[in-house]
């Protein structure tokens, strides 16, 4: 099939590159010409593991392209993806400013049938608002061409973003045009051949399908979060908890990890703008306000940890910083609690020296030449003169550290571990004080 892609970000580039692996045509469009200077020159602007296998595989077999023509991309593609970006808006409702320029490229430049799937995660009411626009821009030129707007929101994770996509769990299509449905079913028909996992449903539905699973993973999230901040003041331990619990079917044992508060483009953003749409019905989503506060609370715990063990006042203090992407693999900073945590730390004067596997280009982007941050081209070599190191992010090659060299290095011998990584009474047989998230040591 015939399939254009606007919008080359994290999802864009997974879509495209894993529709083309299927044997698709396509053709990505994005409006930033330094992404596809990259591309086309072979290279690949976000880190996301396999993907530049996949990407160089298609490109030299001719089925995968790109462009900044938005007239090019508009001709190529039966089914024009749109997985452009909806940052929050300054009262955290989600942005479509782009998903509606992108709507109305297509609207003024279509002259056949297509079909419009919205990839990106939009409030419900958005596939309305991009056939508005479509329909408008078509007025406009007093065309007829037929088109069908489908939801399709996209549930991959950053740093496992091409297998999510290779193998989903469900594949929802929400959808009241029966040449749309029949098209999408063909398209993800190879994705789904052990199992139906494909969801006809309608558009809102499938709107609000993706917010409440993102809703729903940030609010066990936060749950864990607080339930840890009661297991240390009880003395029990978060990790046994979590277990016990996971056990259970009914609860299940993923995302349980107590750790130093969610981040990333999504949870955040999809929370915030969830919470919006409802108020806006006149609904409070008060599970879901208190998800928030909890979180932005939790993204200081490590802050407070520190703050009790070595006052407010952090003048003349090194840290040593593991970790700054919001999770591992990937080079994403969006929303990170390092952010936080060097924010705060900068505030109260300390120093920091960090090191991170892949993401210390785009801590350069964002901090510039901060004058109270550098790097280290290890984690080893973060430690030296350091008073504490801290841990926000849990890369591999942090599980199993060298303890005695760390003990050395570190002049007040703490480690302060946002994401549990040690078994506590270990770290502590090496003389170094451990404060991790909702565990002690016995
Ligand atoms: N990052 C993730 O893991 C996931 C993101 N999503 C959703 O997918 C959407 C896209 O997210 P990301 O890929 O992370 O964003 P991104 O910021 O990495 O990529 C968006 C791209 O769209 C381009 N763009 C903006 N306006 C355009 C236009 N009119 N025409 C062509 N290109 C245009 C930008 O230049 C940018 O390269 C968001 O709604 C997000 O919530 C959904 C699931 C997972
Ligand atoms: O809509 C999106 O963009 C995506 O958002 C998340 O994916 P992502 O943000 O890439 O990363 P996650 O693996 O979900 O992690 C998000 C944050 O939660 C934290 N987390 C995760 C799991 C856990 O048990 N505890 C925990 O603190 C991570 O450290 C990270 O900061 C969802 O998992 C995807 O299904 C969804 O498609």
């Amino acid at each position: 099939m015939k399939i254009s892609v606007v919008g080359t970000g994290y999802v864009g580039l997974v879509t495209g590159a894993c529709l083309a692996e299927m044997g698709n045509d396509v053709l990505c469009l994005d409006v930033d010409p330094s992404k596809i200077k990259i591309l086309r020159e072979g290279g690949i602007p976000i880190h996301e593991p396999g993907l530049d296998s996949v990407v160089a595989r298609n490109v030299q077999a001719g089925r995968l392209a790109f462009t900044t023509d938005i007239a090019k991309a508009v001709a190529h593609g039966t089914i024009q993806f749109i997985a452009v970006g909806t940052p929050p808006d300054e009262d955290g409702s989600a942005d479509l400013q782009y998903v509606l320029a992108a709507a109305r490229n297509i609207g003024r430049l279509m002259t056949d049938y297509k079909v419009v799937v919205d990839k990106s995660t939009v409030p419900v009411g958005t596939a309305d608002k991009v056939k508005a626009a479509i329909e408008d821009e078509l007025s406009k030129r007093e065309s007829d061409a037929r088109f069908a707007v489908v939801s399709n929101p996209e549930f991959l994770k950053e740093g496992a973003a091409v297998e999510d996509f290779m193998r989903p769990d469900r594949i929802i299509v929400g959808a009241d045009d029966e040449q749309a449905i029949l098209l999408m079913r063909a398209l993800y028909a190879p994705f789904s051949r052990n199992r139906d996992k494909l969801f006809v449903m309608d558009v809102r539905s499938a709107e609000l399908t993706k917010y409440a699973a993102n809703a729903m993973l940030a609010t066990r999230i936060s749950f864990m979060n607080e339930l840890a901040l009661l297991a240390e003041k009880m003395g029990a331990d978060i990790e046994q908890v979590r277990q016990g619990i996971g056990s259970d079917a009914r609860i299940g044992t993923h995302f349980l990890y107590a750790g130093c508060g969610y981040g990333g483009s999504c949870f955040p953003k999809d929370v915030k703008a969830l919470i919006q749409t409802a108020s806006g019905e006149g609904q409070q989503l008060r599970v879901l306000q208190a998800v928030e506060a909890a979180n932005e609370a939790q993204k200081l715990v490590l802050i407070d940890k520190i703050t009790s063990r070595f006052g407010h006042d952090l003048v003349g203090k090194r840290f040593a910083l593991w970790g700054l992407a919001f999770k591992p693999n990937t080079d994403d900073m969006r929303e990170a609690t390092s952010r936080v945590v060097l924010e705060e730390l900068f505030k109260r004067g300390a120093t920091v020296t960090a090191y991170d596997p892949v993401a210390m280009d785009e801590a350069k982007r964002i901090f510039g030449d901060h004058t109270q941050l550098d790097y280290a081209s290890s984690p080893n070599t973060a430690l030296a003169g350091a008073d504490a190191l801290i841990i926000v992010t849990e890369w591999k090659e942090f599980r199993s550290p060298d303890f005695e060299q760390i003990k050395k290095n570190l002049k007040a011998s703490t480690i302060f571990d946002g994401r549990n990584l040690y078994e506590p009474d270990l770290v502590k047989g090496f003389g170094l004080t451990y404060e991790s998230i909702g565990r002690r040591a016995k």
